[in-house]
């Protein structure tokens, strides 16, 4: 199957989202014993005010009335204090649980290959760590509480409606078809229209970033009046969902009210003639009135849950679909036991590799590069340069042979002893937001600032760092985007040389840069590579010279290997392109 089109496990998202919970099992005990106590109290309430109403105000007592009311407001007290208590402990243990979820999903991240970035899109790598999880979050702060609170409620409305009189009960039993069929109906179309609506509104945002990012060409080539137009489009389809949502809201809103009137109206009705028949009390016809709150908002908020708790579970299914993703390259699971660094000899074993493993890339290589030797890669685009790079640094493994360093296969390593034995520079100076010298650092957490100075002096940099705002404590914003793009080069050369490997691998940089921070760069990673092995995939030949050893790569195979003269004596593919280079070189200076 190709790279591209590998899907994600399919998981069972709240089953597992329960695994995760079930430590946690003690606090929601806890949570429903207080939504028990707090609903218990809130379906108390219309009890109290029956009481008042008949015992009090109808048979003129004044202590019944007081104690009434006493007892009203200690049912309040009530749900007040353990509402809030349920509500705190649900909470808290849902963002404990998403805590845990994100920690994971980023450690997660952090451990897939480069292969998984290449064919997962970013956006979606983000979503499920926001979007998704707020989905989840939305169930956990809402849906728990809901769902036992709703069901109690229910069932303790339901046996006191029964208790207080059967034939008011049915009254009330007239309206539930209507109402639960309605909230049905209703639910599914709107279901449907939310979905649309999301939909068309990350169609919406989808444009608008494409316009943003692409205004240069929009502008360029006036296209402006027709962005628009298809903007318009776009706007109009998100405007037409918005607006069916509106229409099934003032269908079912207004609905419900009626209902819950009509309700109001055959309580009376019924109510009024028993109670003239001297069958229940005023009070009981009130009460009755007042539990049709317990019935109706039940209804609505299981339905509502019921939405809810599906999307949670498809976004759930997401996240944990991405967590059960195998990293394509794991850690050995008997690591070869090494003290690194290890020495810095290379050997490629007929290594055969392809991102689509029906497709390779590169074809049976072998190849050993000895320890201190600078080798440089050359061969046209898309020849498998990067590829053969990223084999020796272990961001991909090979499909087929084997790649060593230090006479260990690179799987057998732990991936922290392999990043202490090589290092790979990329072409562009990669910063992280935060100071220079924490940039710096980053090779070598440990290091003291005068290791830092050290390092920069003997690389010929410490100068230009001095030369900032704040020296090595200047901030620089994610990506360096204050610096140059030679600038960052050196602070990216700073890291390596700090982090001290044995093994190299270089990108060399292709964006061209002022003749003086050229020279600094070049000085620097002269300095930076002394003494290591070193493999530069070179885009500019001027360094060629200074190589031990050139390497053709062309349709994935090494079609020529030797020093730079014996290559360009050869006649071949590299002295076809360095007397090109020269012939360029001559050109610009004349
Ligand atoms: N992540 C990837 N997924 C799929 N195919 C890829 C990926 N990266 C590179 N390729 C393909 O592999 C082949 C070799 O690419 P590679 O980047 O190794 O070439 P290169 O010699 O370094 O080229 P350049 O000098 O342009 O950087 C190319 O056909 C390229 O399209």
């Amino acid at each position: 199957m190709s790279e591209e089109v590998r899907a994600m496990p399919r998981v069972n998202g709240l089953a597992a989202a329960l695994r995760m919970l079930a430590p946690r099992w003690p606090m929601l005990l806890l949570a429903t014993a207080a939504i028990v106590v707090f609903t218990a109290a809130s379906l108390a309430r219309p009890l109290a005010i029956q009481h008042a109403l008949d015992e009090g105000v109808a048979k003129g007592d004044r202590a019944e009335l007081v104690q009434a009311c006493l007892a009203f407001g200690a049912l309040l007290l009530l749900v007040y204090v353990f509402q809030g208590l349920s509500t705190w402990i649900v909470n808290r243990v849902g963002q404990d649980f998403l805590y845990d979820l994100r920690m994971r999903l980023f450690e997660h991240y952090q451990r897939m290959s480069l292969a998984f970035f290449g064919r997962e899109n970013a956006g979606r790598l983000v979503a499920r760590m926001t979007s998704d999880v707020t989905t989840v979050n939305d169930v956990l702060n809402n849906g728990f509480l809901v769902v036992v609170q709703s069901l109690l409620t229910l069932a303790g409305a339901t046996v006191i409606l029964l208790t207080l009189s059967v034939r008011l009960s049915l009254a009330v039993a007239l309206i539930l078809p209507p109402l639960i069929v309605a909230t049905a109906i209703f639910r599914v179309y709107s279901n449907r229209a939310y979905n649309r609506v999301r939909e068309r509104i990350a169609d919406v945002m989808v444009h608008m970033q494409e316009t943003f990012s692409g205004l240069r060409v929009v502008q360029a080539f006036a296209r402006e009046q027709k962005n628009r137009e298809r903007f318009g489009e776009i706007n109009e389809r998100n405007f037409e969902a918005n607006v069916s949502t509106v229409k099934l809201s003032s269908l079912y809103f207004p609905f419900v009210e009626w209902l819950r009137g009509a309700a109001i109206g055959l309580i009376l009705y019924f109510g009024g003639r028993q109670v003239a028949g001297d069958a229940v009390t005023v009070g009981t016809v009130a009460a009755f009135v007042f539990y049709l709150e317990f019935i109706f908002q039940p209804i609505q908020n299981l339905s509502q849950v019921f939405d809810m708790v599906q999307s949670a579970n498809a976004a759930l299914g997401k996240i944990f679909g991405v967590l059960a993703v195998e990293p394509d390259v794991p850690e050995p699971e008997r690591p070869a036991r090494v003290q690194p660094p290890l020495e810095g000899r290379i050997a490629l074993e007929g290594v055969t590799f392809g991102y689509d493993p029906d497709r390779p890339v590169l074809r049976e290589i072998d190849l050993v590069i000895e320890p201190g030797q600078h080798v440089m890669l050359v061969g046209p685009t898309g020849a498998g340069k990067s590829t053969l790079a990223k084999l020796i640094t272990r961001m991909y493994d090979p499909t087929a042979g084997t790649v060593r360093i230090g006479g260990y296969d690179l799987r057998t390593l732990r991936l922290a002893d392999l990043r202490r034995t090589v290092t790979m520079v990329p072409q562009e100076g990669f910063l992280f937001t935060g100071t220079i010298r924490e940039n710096i650092l980053f090779g070598k957490p440990g290091a003291s600032d005068a290791e830092v100075r050290a390092a920069c002096e003997r690389l010929g940099i410490d100068g230009f760092i001095r030369s900032l705002p704040n020296g090595y404590e200047t901030l620089v914003s994610f990506r360096g985007s204050r610096l140059s793009a030679g600038e960052k080069q050196l602070v990216s050369i700073a890291r390596a040389f700090l982090a001290d490997p044995p093994v190299l691998v270089l990108d060399e940089a292709t964006s061209s840069l002022d003749p003086h921070t050229e020279e600094q760069v070049e000085q620097a990673l002269r300095t930076l590579l002394e003494g290591r092995t070193s493999v530069v995939i070179a885009h500019r030949l001027s360094t060629a010279e200074h190589a031990d050893r050139v390497l053709v790569v062309d349709g994935g195979r090494i079609v020529e290997d030797g020093r730079h003269d014996e290559l360009v004596r050869r006649g071949g593919y590299f002295a076809a392109l360095y007397r090109q280079w020269v012939a360029g070189r001559a050109a610009k200076t004349a």
